[in-house]
């Protein structure tokens, strides 16, 4: 029986994620959940699969979740996009608010007009239910969808309520498309290393994008941690399925002056 590394408890948005994922795929993967995205990420490399959000609508891109994934030896399979609602549960006398480390930058105006209560960070929004629960002067940001009607709640404390939530879903094999949806377009997502520093470096990669006709979804520089001033790009673009050879084209093309890393070739489900 398949397995997938699923940040846990159950019914985080995680959790949501990955039976999105068997319901899209008419598979039926069960969750092993771990209690941090840094331990999914372990779990999925010995599992063969693992769920990891990247990205979301009021913060862009995860930046530690990025750099885990770039570690992680595991490769994207497909994405999934999910709505992301948090409400506010507290008890009378609330003097700690508990709350995700990437829920809290989506509900920064909400927090804002909160600071007379101490902000404790947790790893899940399930376990910022549970710390709520058991703490007498608790409250915290949680998914709509945990929230009991036995709870004293604020609904709706995003900052913007078009809200999504942007999950790869990992694979412990090479990166390999599976087409999972007939003919509809792929996403190429890859870290490109500088070998050495020189002028004119970024818009040699740009150019190779510009002269392949190929359309960037995204550019973003991270920190390579080895050298301070360092840094690799992490780029991503969409393709069609009938472009293969231009992707290869453009690859080899920056395979002449940079490392490659393709952290996926994959359909969105
Ligand atoms: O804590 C959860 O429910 C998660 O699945 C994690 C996570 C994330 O890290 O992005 C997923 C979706 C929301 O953006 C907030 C938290």
């Amino acid at each position: 029986m398949k397995k997938i590394a699923v940040l846990g408890p159950k019914n985080t948005y995680s959790d949501l994620c990955h039976l999105a994922f068997n319901q899209l795929t008419h598979q039926n993967i069960s969750p092993i959940y771990y209690q941090n995205v840094k331990d999914v990420l372990l779990g999925g490399k010995s599992l063969g699969y693992a769920i990891l959000p990247i990205e979301n609508t009021l913060e862009g891109y995860v930046q530690p979740h990025m750099d885990l994934l770039f570690s992680s030896g595991l490769s994207i399979d497909a994405e999934i996009k999910l709505p992301i609602e948090f409400d506010y549960v507290y008890k009378k006398d609330a003097k700690h608010i508990y709350v995700q480390y990437v829920t809290k930058n989506q509900c920064i105006l909400f927090l804002d007009k909160n600071t007379d209560k101490k902000i404790i960070l947790t790893d899940s929004n399930v376990e910022s239910y549970d710390a709520y629960l058991s703490d007498p002067e608790g409250a915290a940001i949680v998914p709509k969808h945990l929230v009991k009607e036995s709870d004293l709640s604020i609904p709706n404390v995003s900052d913007e309520l078009d809200n999504y939530t942007r999950f790869l879903m990992l694979k412990g094999t090479p990166h390999e498309l599976k087409i999972y949806k007939g003919n509809e377009p792929y996403k190429v997502s890859l870290v490109v290393t500088p070998k050495e520093d020189r002028p004119g470096l970024l818009y040699g990669i740009l150019e190779a994008f510009k002269e392949a006709n190929i359309n960037l979804i995204s550019i973003m520089s991270r920190p390579t941690k080895k050298k301070m001033g360092t840094y690799h790009f992490f780029l991503e673009f969409m393709v069609n399925l009938d472009k293969n050879h231009v992707v290869n084209e453009v690859l080899s093309y920056l395979k002449s002056s940079f490392e490659i890393k393709v952290l996926g070739i994959y359909q969105i489900l």
